[in-house]
């Protein structure tokens, strides 16, 4: 059964009253699911898609603060595995872009720095995984999802997540790296022009990160994302605080949470990443084929 169609009915089911349940039923041997499957109609089937993590490509979760760098990090790693990345806010973004009836929608709630309803975001990411899964795609590393611990718990009824690395960096660092983001009208590129170089204070890291400069033909098409402002970003990280930080928890409880805070810029932070996740080696095979 398509991944979309579980999503879609786990979410139609009401997550947090099930999850729990179904988790039951997912650790049951195959012979016993029918019965146990009783008044969960996807039960059995969500038993028999759960492939032992050996037998398919990574799923992991990215979670971290608007601006930590999720997505830089969540994107490299992609590359170096071989596994799609899938960020929830560039299909919130994709949507907007579009004539679609949903863009006046959404246009409103992200432009404030609000969550879009759990709905909204799970059709989205449905319709992603379903284009992936007709070109064969097989793990993911999911960027920006999930956001709530009802969200959390729906992808915990409809799939196995192996790991998830939580990013994290000073407040302060996080509304100054927002604010300088920008991204090439053209190519679509992340740039950052914020030079960040904060001194150790009050308990709080010393932190140097170099500003992600465009090249000189996507100099001109610069833009801000429009929920990069410093009311916006304030309000996300509030959001973030109260709606998200719980999921961290969530994740925590199950031993699946790697905390990394980054030391610094890509230069600093990428090397440390890819040894604490036990990717050197793999990092070396990539370079040695390029
Ligand atoms: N899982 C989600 N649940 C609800 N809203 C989401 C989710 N993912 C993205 N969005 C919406 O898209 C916006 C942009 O997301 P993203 O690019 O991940 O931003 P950020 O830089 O704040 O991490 C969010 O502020 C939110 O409105």
């Amino acid at each position: 059964m398509a991944a979309v169609q579980r999503l879609l009915r786990a979410a139609a089911s009401g997550g947090a009253a099930t999850a729990a349940a179904r988790r039951r039923v997912a650790s049951l041997a195959p012979e016993e699911v029918p019965a146990a499957a009783k008044g969960f109609p996807f039960a059995a089937e969500e038993r028999m898609r759960r492939r032992p993590a050996a037998e398919r490509n990574v799923q992991w979760v990215f979670l971290g603060c608007p601006g930590v760098g999720k997505g830089t990090y969540a994107s490299r790693l992609s590359r170096l595995l071989g596994v799609p990345h899938i960020a929830t806010g560039d299909l919130v973004r994709d949507e907007l872009a579009s004539t679609g009836a949903l863009a006046a929608q959404l246009a409103e709630i992200v432009n404030q720095g609000k969550l879009v309803s759990d709905e909204i975001i799970i059709n989205l990411l449905s319709k992603r995984l379903k284009k992936g899964e007709d070109q064969g795609e097989s793990g993911f590393i999911l960027d920006g999802f999930p956001r709530t611990v009802k969200q959390a718990e729906i992808l915990d009824g409809v799939t196995e997540i192996d790991m998830v690395v939580n990013l994290k960096l000073r407040e302060d660092v996080l509304v100054e790296k927002c604010l300088g983001r920008r991204i090439c009208s053209q190519c679509g590129k992340n740039f950052n022009l914020a030079c960040i170089d904060v001194k150790g204070e009050n308990g709080l890291p010393a932190i140097y990160m170099a500003p992600l400069l465009p090249p000189n033909n996507c100099m001109s098409k610069m833009v801000t994302r429009a929920d990069d402002t410093e009311e916006v970003v304030r309000n996300r990280l509030q959001i973030y605080n109260d709606m998200s930080q719980p999921v961290e928890d969530f994740y925590r409880e199950q031993g699946k949470l790697l905390e990394f805070d980054l030391p610094g810029g890509i230069p600093e932070s990428w090397p440390k990443l890819i040894h604490v996740l036990n990717l050197e080696d793999q990092e070396d095979l990539k370079l040695a084929a390029a």
